[in-house]
């Protein structure tokens, strides 16, 4: 199973989500960013580092918010989903198509993995 921590970041009302490149699992699919977890890591210590390396800001892990797991045809994920606070740094789009930062409300007019149907939906109901 892949263990994957993926962060709900939050501005002025918005969350932050992202547009997964052409290539790899769940192409041009929306996500929260993250990534997988690597030995002797924590899903918090994770979501910091991907933060810094795919998005280039720091974060900090708050609390987690939800955990799923998903079967995908080719591999199972289980997600940790955190909500996380931006402490510094400024974007930048190093590994996504697309960032934006969308109301809750408008979480539907996106195209997410899957495995975040649950997760977009409580976060709809604000
Ligand atoms: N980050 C993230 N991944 C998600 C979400 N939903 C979902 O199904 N996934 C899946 C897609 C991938 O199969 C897996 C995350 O792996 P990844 O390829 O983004 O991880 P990574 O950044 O560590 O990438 P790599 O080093 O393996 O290239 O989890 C989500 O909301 N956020």
């Amino acid at each position: 199973m892949i263990e994957v921590a993926a962060g709900i970041i939050r501005r002025a009302d918005k969350l932050l989500i992202c547009q997964r490149g052409a290539d790899g699992d769940c192409a041009n699919l929306w996500e929260f960013p993250g990534g997988k977890r690597e030995a002797g890591e924590s899903f918090a210590q994770c979501l910091e580092r991907e933060c810094r390396e795919e998005l280039g800001i720091r974060v900090r892990a708050v609390r987690p918010v939800a955990e799923t797991v998903y079967t995908y045809p080719e591999r199972t994920v289980h997600l940790s989903f955190w909500e996380a606070q931006w402490l510094e740094g400024t974007l930048e789009k190093r590994v996504h198509a697309q960032m934006v930062w969308v109301a809750p409300g408008e979480l539907g007019n996106y195209a997410f993995c899957p495995a975040d149907r649950d997760i977009v939906l409580q976060l709809q109901k604000g």
